[in-house]
């Protein structure tokens, strides 16, 4: 019968989802750097998350302390003045910049920039212009000197005013929830999204940006350069407690930087970056898939946190 036909179909897609999935956990495996006894402190990574205000001081310190716990070895926040306390506070283990509300921001950052590997951009920005201003001036800078920036939150509240600050950059992975998705869609392409269509979608915005990586996240995620599109259906949970997109983000500022030291070699001909943002995904997947486990309907990000080192390993480490 018809609806035979259309189960059958629909478990051979699945089948061969997972197949998919498989090969391109494989590839993040030949990106992550070996640990050795001969590497010097900073080799690994050196992460810069741009973001904090008054308001939010959770996700900055979400995104770089994942950053650290997936394997980076030096974790900076650049933050407006009044956050910087409190985030040092929460953590030994970061280095807190209160700059980005100084009338010398982007000076203050780009300092920074030639020991940095690369930027995450957003988490717990707001929205004030004074601040929005002085991170355009940064993403300025880092594309001038080609560093790698994920783009997440507050930062695409930026993109989605001013898309010609990242058009076109190669080095640009944007990580959209629902709303920020529609959001820059609308703003790029002039119509709202089709929903029954997410695939092409998130296709249609990387081209229109130039081919900069796209990762829509939500019950499936959908990542795409423009060319290629994967998705994660990673097992996660139905726990949606606020700043898993933090945790995605700083993850993939360490994965990015991997990748693109291992290069396209490494990951069988397919884009680096868009390697790396799978691994991003699967991995904040399978730390709340693991904190559920545990915590049940209590779990939040921090409870995610404490997983990614055994997230990592069940993953990447096999
Ligand atoms: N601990 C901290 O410091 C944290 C701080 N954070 C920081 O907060 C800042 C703002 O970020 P944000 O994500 O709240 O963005 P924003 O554009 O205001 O959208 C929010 C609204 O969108 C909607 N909505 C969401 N999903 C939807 C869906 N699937 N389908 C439909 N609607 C949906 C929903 O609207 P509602 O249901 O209320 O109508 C929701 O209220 C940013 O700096 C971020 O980093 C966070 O990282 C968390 C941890
Ligand atoms: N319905 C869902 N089912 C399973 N996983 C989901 C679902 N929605 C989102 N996720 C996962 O949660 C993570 C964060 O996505 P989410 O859409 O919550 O980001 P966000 O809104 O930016 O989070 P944040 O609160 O940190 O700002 C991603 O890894 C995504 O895969
Ligand atoms: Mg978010």
């Amino acid at each position: 019968s018809a609806l035979r036909i259309l189960e059958r179909a629909f478990s051979l897609r699945k089948v061969h989802s997972i197949k998919d999935m498989e090969n391109t956990l494989q590839l993040v495996r030949n990106i992550i750097p070996p640990l050795s006894s001969t590497k010097h402190k900073g080799q690994d990574g050196r992460i810069g998350v741009v973001g904090g205000c008054q308001e939010y001081t959770g996700a900055p310190y979400f995104a770089a302390i994942s950053a650290l716990k997936v394997g980076a070895d030096l974790s900076h926040v650049f933050c407006a003045s009044a956050a910087a306390p409190v985030i040092k506070a929460y953590s030994p283990e970061l280095i807190v910049h209160p700059v980005l509300d100084s009338p010398s921001a982007v000076d203050e950052v780009e300092k920074w920039l030639p020991r940095l590997h690369a930027l995450v951009v957003g988490p717990g920005l707001g929205r004030d212009d004074v601040l929005l201003r002085n991170v355009q001036g940064i993403l300025e800078a880092s594309k001038a000197r080609d560093i790698p920036v994920v783009i997440d939150a507050d930062g695409l509240w930026l993109v989605a005013q001013q898309p010609a600050l990242i058009q076109g950059y190669q080095k640009a992975v944007l990580t959209p929830n629902h709303m920020e998705f529609s959001r820059l869609y609308d703003a790029v392409l002039r119509g709202p999204v089709d929903s029954d269509d997410r695939h092409g979608s998130v296709l249609r915005l990387s081209q229109a940006l130039g081919n900069v990586t796209v990762v829509q996240k939500g019950e499936r995620d959908i990542l795409s350069n423009g060319q290629q599109v994967l998705v994660c259906s990673q097992e996660g949970s139905s726990r949606r407690c606020g700043g898993q997109g933090d945790l995605l983000s700083g993850s993939l500022g360490v994965l990015v930087h991997w990748a693109l030291l291992a290069g396209p070699e490494k990951t069988n001909g397919s884009s680096p970056l868009l390697v790396a943002a799978f691994g991003a995904c699967s991995l904040t997947r399978q730390c709340n898939h693991q904190a559920f486990q545990k915590h049940g309907r209590s779990t939040t990000t921090s409870d995610m946190i404490a997983e990614v080192g055994a997230a990592f390993r069940k993953l990447f480490e096999t």
